[in-house]
């Protein structure tokens, strides 16, 4: 990943905003400029069907021209993130990718919970797309509990083969990408039961459909589950299983196994299981990033662009981009582009290592990873897919258009706060390790994430205009909030409340706990990657990025004033200052507002927004994107004569 230096040289900006940010040398070009890859008509026309079966012919096309790159020796994984991921993947998807779970967990999964013999098995034949994938676990009656979903593989010592049965239709599998009509494998995620006893879920390879005719498979009921608020075209499907037999060794065996005669082997913690869902909260996070890069590039520049009303009466009508109000709906999300990007690179990074320690059986870091794993796939997409929705919201009714790009990126983004982990379900689990840590406190300064713990709730914190402030701030309000539920609990368990029934009437400070510990853990990133530039890039561009952590830092106190109240030494006129500084960080954001956005370097093709276009000629490109409605091809469309004329005949 080498870095590259993009410079914007838009009027308003400080001559050169260079932003030092790094880009994957990706050959964009490779795919935009491949005429195959565009649709001859605009996918809103198309029928549902034809929405698949578009996706289905550019996927392929997609990782065909991927895997040539590899083979050429341009790229390996980078160019798969680039095409999977919310940048080039959902320009050119932007309904979603009917294959993406085949690289995104199926594969992933192979590699995570398979021994080396199975690895060897498979993995070869699903980089060679031999077999495609997918990840079948959540069920038409179960998503979150995920102990208690109902699909069955019972094991037969006699024939040595596991028998996969749904026993219910809530134990259909539900919602899987690609599992309609993509998908001839899945891993499916059943309860294992041997010699009479459950040992809980565990994952199966499973083939669903002949590898020539693609046909269904014997015992296998399949389908696709219909219209959905967005992503219509990733083939999310339906799977239930009448009693269909697989081969032993298609149980995913690196962590638990069953021998030959039934016997069950133990793994040595049954969390290893659940591996893949932190790899794909990990990289959601960088996904909430480039959503919302997306939405804050289209919307800024519209707003660059958009002339309306006036500020003063004898002057022509302004940029929107110059009513303060509309600074708030933009430059505050464009702060948070920042701050998700740095801390998903950090939590990439950090996934990294400590997925190399469990390689070599050490778990000690396991249960922080899947805390912070949690609260940062929770906090960063609920914002993103809020700020997509206020930034369009920001674009009036030229927002609302398909061709504004917005609506189907709010589809998107706003899914990921509900798969891999609802984001209430994720923060309670963020909570759940927050009170652990906090009812023993003796390792808890060996936890980089939440070593503050130990310290912040008896820290003085005067209140002081920097980030530095609102760090201690945000880490005393999380301590105090995590102190102040814990004896809520201990409170509903002395009156006699189970702590099971506690823990859920204590819930919503958990959640809230949670949010704010996540909040801290997205500053203080931000905060660091700052201190780390400042030594390598120019001065105006130091300045530029302090701003934009300083804007972050104060609307993220902004939005905690009520428990700052609580349970800081803030004062209410403390908060008009917060609210002052943050007035001050719009008007200095203001001149660079268009350079910033430029920074993010996404082309036209990307974006694929007529309001975000980098000409900025929006109202030629709305008016000739209404041309490809297919009702603009006849001036009278047949429903006048059939419907229209006869009924106004009627009323006269
Ligand atoms: C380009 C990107 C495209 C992405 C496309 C993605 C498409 C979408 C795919 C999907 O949605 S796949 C399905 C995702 N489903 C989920 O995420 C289910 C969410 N539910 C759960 O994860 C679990 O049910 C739960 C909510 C965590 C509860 O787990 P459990 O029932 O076991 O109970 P607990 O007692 O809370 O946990 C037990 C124990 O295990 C620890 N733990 C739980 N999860 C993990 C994990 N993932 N990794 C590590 N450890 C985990 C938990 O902290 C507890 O530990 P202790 O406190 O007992 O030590
Ligand atoms: C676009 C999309 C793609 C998906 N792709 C896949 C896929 O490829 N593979 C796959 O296996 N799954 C996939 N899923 C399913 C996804 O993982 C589940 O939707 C998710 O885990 C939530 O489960 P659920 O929908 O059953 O909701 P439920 O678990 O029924 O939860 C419903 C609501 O109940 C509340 N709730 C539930 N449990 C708790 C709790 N413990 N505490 C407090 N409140 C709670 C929450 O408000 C939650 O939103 C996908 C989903 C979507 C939307």
């Amino acid at each position: 990943m080498s870095a590259k230096v993009v410079v914007s040289k838009r009027r308003n900006v400080n001559r050169q905003a260079i932003f030092l940010i790094t880009l994957w040398p990706f050959p964009e070009d490779f795919f935009l400029s491949d005429p195959e890859l565009k649709s001859k008509v605009p996918l809103e026309y198309l029928s549902h069907k034809e929405k698949y079966e578009e996706a289905v012919r550019k996927a392929c096309l997609l990782f065909r021209k991927v895997i040539q790159l590899q083979n050429e020796g341009k790229g390996g994984m980078d160019n798969f993130r680039e095409v999977l991921g919310g940048q080039l993947g959902s320009a050119i998807l932007p309904d979603g990718n009917p294959i993406t779970l085949h690289y995104v967990m199926f594969i992933p999964t192979l590699m995570g919970q398979g021994t080396i013999e199975q690895q060897a098995e498979w993995i070869q034949k699903a980089w060679n797309c031999d077999i495609i994938g997918t990840y079948a676990q959540t069920e038409l009656g179960h998503g979150t509990f995920i102990r208690g979903l109902e699909t069955v593989a019972k094991y037969d010592p006699k024939t040595e083969e596991f028998v996969l049965h749904s026993p219910t239709l809530t134990a259909y599998k539900w919602w899987p990408g690609g599992l309609g009509h993509s998908a001839n494998y899945a891993v499916v995620v059943a309860q294992l039961y041997t010699q009479g006893k459950c040992h809980g879920i565990h994952p199966f390879v499973v083939q669903l459909r002949d590898e020539e005719t693609h046909e269904p498979l014997p015992g296998i009921k399949i389908g696709e589950i219909g219209c959905k608020l967005g992503m219509n075209s990733t083939n999310n499907g339906y799977l239930g299983f009448d009693n269909v037999r697989i081969p032993r060794n298609y149980m995913l065996m690196k962590n638990s196994q069953v021998l030959p005669d039934g016997t069950y082997v133990k793994s040595p913690s049954s969390k290893l299981t659940y591996g893949t869902m932190i790899f794909v909260r990990v990289v959601l996070v960088q996904d909430a990033a480039t959503y919302l890069k997306k939405a804050s590039i289209i919307a800024t520049r519209y707003s660059a662009i958009r002339h309306q009303s006036q500020i003063k009466p004898d002057q022509p009508e302004p940029q929107i981009l110059d009513y303060v109000t509309q600074q708030y709906k933009l430059f505050p999300n464009i702060a948070s582009c920042f701050a998700f990007q740095y801390a998903a690179t950090w939590l990439w990074d950090t996934y990294n290592n400590i997925t190399e320690e469990l390689e070599t059986g050490q778990l000690d870091n396991l249960p922080e990873l899947h805390a912070t794993a949690c609260v940062l796939k929770a906090v960063s997409t609920a914002d993103a897919a809020q700020g997509v929705e206020m930034l369009r919201l920001a674009c009036g009714g030229h927002g609302y258009m398909t061709a504004s790009n917005l609506p189907s990126t709010y589809g998107l983004v706003t899914a990921m706060c509900t798969y891999e982990g609802e984001n209430t379900v994720l923060l309670l689990q963020t909570a759940r390790f927050l009170v652990k840590m906090w009812q023993n406190k003796t390792n808890v300064y060996k936890l980089p994430t939440m070593k503050y713990l130990a310290t912040a709730l008896n820290r003085a914190t005067p209140f002081e205009k920097s980030v530095e402030w609102v760090i201690a701030a945000l880490q005393k309000t999380a301590a105090g909030k995590i102190d102040l539920a814990n004896r809520h609990l201990n409170e509903r368990v002395a009156k006699g409340q189970s702590y099971e029934d506690a823990w859920n009437n204590t819930s919503i400070e958990l959640v809230s706990a949670a949010e704010v510990h996540g909040r801290t853990i997205i500053v203080e990133q931000f905060y660091n990657t700052v201190q780390g530039y400042k030594s390598r890039v120019s001065k105006e561009l130091g300045t530029v990025l302090e701003q934009l952590l300083q804007l972050y830092a104060v609307n993220a106190a902004l939005r905690c004033t009520g428990d700052f109240l609580r349970f800081t030494e803030v004062l209410g006129k403390d908060i008009t200052v917060l609210q002052t500084w943050l007035e001050e960080l719009l008007s200095q954001i203001r001149p660079n507002a268009v350079g910033l956005v430029d920074s993010f370097d996404m082309r036209d093709e990307i974006l694929s927004s007529a309001l975000g276009c980098y000409d900025g000629n929006v109202y030629e490109r709305l008016f000739n994107e209404a041309q490809k409605s297919p009702l603009n091809a006849e001036p009278v469309n047949k429903s006048y004569n059939l419907y229209l004329k006869p009924f106004i005949k009627a009323q006269l």
